[in-house]
């Protein structure tokens, strides 16, 4: 299993580029299965959770054709000028309307294929993800929205069973804000009878972004950033192109390491649009921040000042910033406060970067982080995906070496991590 060294102490300084979002391109991987018509994606990030993705789809009966793009110099995909993947997929041959367990179990995400095979293929069978390192995550509001849409389903032996001749309008007001649960459903009433209003949807970015390509597929979808979208159902979808945003969540991460080691960088191919809460706080850190059309440039001041934050729905603070944000604030000057509010066990990272030096103490939901002169570099390992991202910040800042074991949750979600690190400037090697 491959480990990521890092050699802490080198300032982060330069310029990447920004891949395209994971969170955007799993659920417009997901649309394809509406239409019997080719969608073509640019800008794809090149991550084993799109490459699980695109197994699924596959096993279904979709055709998939996946061309690998090269950067600038002609080498890797997702290098530091990633253009993306192109992936086109064509579903007119979808008869498998199946995600077995073997797959969902590494990829919570693969339950955004449920709604679009109930719309399309009148059934699906999906394994239930069960829970993972940050929570229960279970699907009820998924089920709950399908069912008042006219579908009949069932949950036995693990699997989500749905059946609908044709799925209708519906009101839908989901409990709390989910994320793929409000593209589950928006996904599903494109292909229903009449017209649904999703209330308390999410109003995240990348629901925007499904919309905007559903739009383009054919669908009537209103209302996509704000807390009701309203979908007006077509009998048919056709195909479309569409560039996937650039991840947000990624531009943070790139900021706040370059903040941690006092860093000077210019992240391009995206955007602070959707970081507004992100860029608040670490302009409150002390890091200046110039915003451009396309790009991002942070410059870090010689000790960052530790800010609290509360994690909450978009457009509060991400959840999926919180574990770097604790890593920033663990070598901050001050005490900050970290309250996290959408998944009850997020946390993991903690004790591990108490295992560099760090000084922090957890009270339930809520974590106090007292800033410490130094970390040490020791051996830690991932635990999930942004907790294993705090890691390579706190590595990168830590004296000595540090070695982050079960990278493969770094690779779900961030594209050649070890390749942009090097490209600024930082020391680190994958090791097997
Ligand atoms: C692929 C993707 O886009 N993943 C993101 C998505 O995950 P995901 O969509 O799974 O997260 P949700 O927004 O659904 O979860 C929010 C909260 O609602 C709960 N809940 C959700 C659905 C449901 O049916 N029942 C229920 O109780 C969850 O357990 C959690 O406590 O949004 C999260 C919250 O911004 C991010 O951290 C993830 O990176
Ligand atoms: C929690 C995350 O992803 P997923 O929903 O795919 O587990 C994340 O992107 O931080």
């Amino acid at each position: 299993m491959d480990k990521l060294q890092i050699s802490g102490g080198a300032t982060l300084r330069g310029e990447i580029a920004i891949s395209g979002a994971k969170n955007a391109a799993l659920p417009l991987l997901c649309a394809a299965l509406l239409t019997r018509e080719p969608v073509t994606f640019t800008h794809v990030p090149h991550l084993n959770d799109i490459g699980t993705m695109l197994k699924l789809l596959e096993q279904m009966g979709v055709k998939v054709m996946r061309e690998l793009m090269t950067n600038d110099s002609g080498k890797v995909p997702g290098g530091t000028h990633s253009a993306g993947d192109t992936v086109t997929l064509d579903a007119s041959t979808l008869d498998n309307p199946l995600a077995p367990y073997d797959l969902v179990k590494t990829m919570r995400a693969a339950i955004l294929v449920l709604g679009p095979l109930v719309a399309r293929a009148g059934e699906a069978k999906v394994s239930l993800p069960g829970g993972c390192a940050i929570g229960a995550r279970p699907v009820d509001q998924h089920i709950k929205g399908l069912t008042a849409m006219g579908a009949e389903v069932s949950v036995e032996h693990g699997y989500v069973h749905a059946r609908a001749s044709r799925l209708k309008g519906a009101r839908i007001f989901t409990d709390m804000v989910t994320v793929t649960g409000t593209e589950n459903l928006m996904m599903a009433a494109c292909l229903g009878a009449g017209e649904t209003i999703i209330e308390n949807a999410a109003r995240e970015p990348e629901v925007v972004d499904l919309a905007t390509c559903l739009n383009a597929m054919g669908a009537r979808v209103s209302g996509a950033g704000s807390d009701v979208i309203r979908i007006q159902g077509v009998d048919a979808l056709h195909g479309a192109t569409h560039r996937v945003m650039p991840d947000r969540i990624e531009t943070g991460t790139y900021l706040c390491a370059a903040a941690a080691t006092g860093g000077d960088v210019r992240l391009t191919c995206t955007s602070s649009a959707y970081l507004d809460a992100v860029i608040d706080k670490l302009m409150d850190t002390g890091c200046e921040i110039t915003s451009e059309r396309d790009a991002i440039r942070l410059k870090a001041p010689a000790r960052l000042t530790a800010v609290s934050i509360r994690t909450a729905p978009y457009p509060a603070f991400p959840t999926d910033m919180q574990a770097q944000f604790m890593a920033i604030n663990a070598v901050a000057d001050g005490t900050a406060v970290i309250r996290e509010t959408i998944f009850e066990n997020r946390f993991m990272h903690a004790v591990e970067l108490i295992r560099l030096g760090a000084d922090i103490k957890i009270d339930g939901n809520t974590a106090f982080v007292k800033g410490v002169a130094e970390l040490q570099g020791a051996t830690v390992m991932a635990t999930d995906l942004r907790a294993s991202a705090s890691l390579v910040i706190a590595g990168l800042v830590a004296q000595g070496e540090t070695v982050i074991e079960r990278i493969y949750h770094l690779d779900r979600g961030y594209e050649a991590l070890d390749q942009k690190l090097i490209a600024l400037g930082a020391r680190v090697a994958r090791v097997k």
